[in-house]
């Protein structure tokens, strides 16, 4: 605050942060990470499943949701990327003949019902479960795998968005642990024995992806020294 403060140049914000997601879960997590420290509300939208490169994606995201909500946004994209596949299902990038051979497979065992709704890790986890999410790593030695978020800020409907990434390194494991948040039970991050779903919420919301990416929106917000216009 202090950087921008003297500077003079510290940006007033017309209202708070509106934090744009379809995700009930999601929210509780950043919820529980923001507490207090941003003023934000929160929207139900459910925006499209854009495709391309993660960063990208959210982007294009946040100008949507900021022309939607008129004034700041921040958005979410989550994924689970394998490394054996070279990032899928996550996001897609660049694969071997095999891989194709494997994706093919299961496109043509799930076909998709919107392709124009396709999201790596979503569809996939919707048509397959965790054991398709497993089943697809079967042929592969490397079971590792990471969590990646990006948030974007958009300010507003005309402002370039700013994105911020948090990634945690973990493996694809068979499902343990209760299943109330997407792939929390099949993903055991690096250094611990339980997965996302088996931890205390407070024990993954200190190390998720989630809680990466939002230390440094945390810190954004902190050096940008941000202002919010009261209501009259
Ligand atoms: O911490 C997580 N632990 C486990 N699973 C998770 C997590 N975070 C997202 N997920 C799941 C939800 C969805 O199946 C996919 C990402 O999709 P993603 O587009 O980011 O979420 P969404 O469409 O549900 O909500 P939004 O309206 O914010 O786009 O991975
Ligand atoms: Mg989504």
């Amino acid at each position: 605050m202090a950087a921008a403060a003297a500077g003079g140049r510290a940006v007033v914000l017309s209202q708070p942060v509106t934090f744009v997601t379809g995700n009930a879960k999601k929210l509780e997590e950043v919820r529980a990470i923001l507490g207090n420290s941003i003023p934000f509300r929160s929207l139900k939208l459910d925006l499209p499943e854009l495709q391309g490169e993660p960063e990208e994606i959210s982007k294009e995201k946040a100008r949507l949701a900021a022309k939607e909500v008129n004034g700041p946004v921040l958005v979410e994209d989550t994924c689970l990327c394998f490394n054996a596949l070279k990032g899928l299902p996550g996001s897609i990038e660049l694969f071997n003949f095999s891989q194709y051979c494997l994706i093919i497979t299961a496109l043509y065992c799930f076909p998709p019902t919107e392709l124009d709704n396709w999201n790596g890790s979503k569809w996939f986890l919707q048509k397959t479960g965790h054991e398709g999410l497993n089943n697809l790593l079967m042929a592969y030695e490397d079971k590792s795998a990471y969590a990646l978020c990006v948030f974007s800020l958009a300010l507003g409907p005309n402002a370039d968005p700013i994105t911020f990434l948090g990634k945690t390194p973990g493996k694809i494991v068979p499902a343990r642990g209760p299943n109330d948040f997407g792939w929390d039970p099949i993903f055991q991050p690096d250094g611990y024995d339980q997965t996302y779903a088996e931890m205390p919420k407070e024990e993954k919301n200190k190390i998720s992806h989630r809680y990466r990416a939002l230390a440094q929106v945390k810190s954004h917000f902190a050096d940008a020294g941000y202002s919010f216009q009261t209501e009259p």
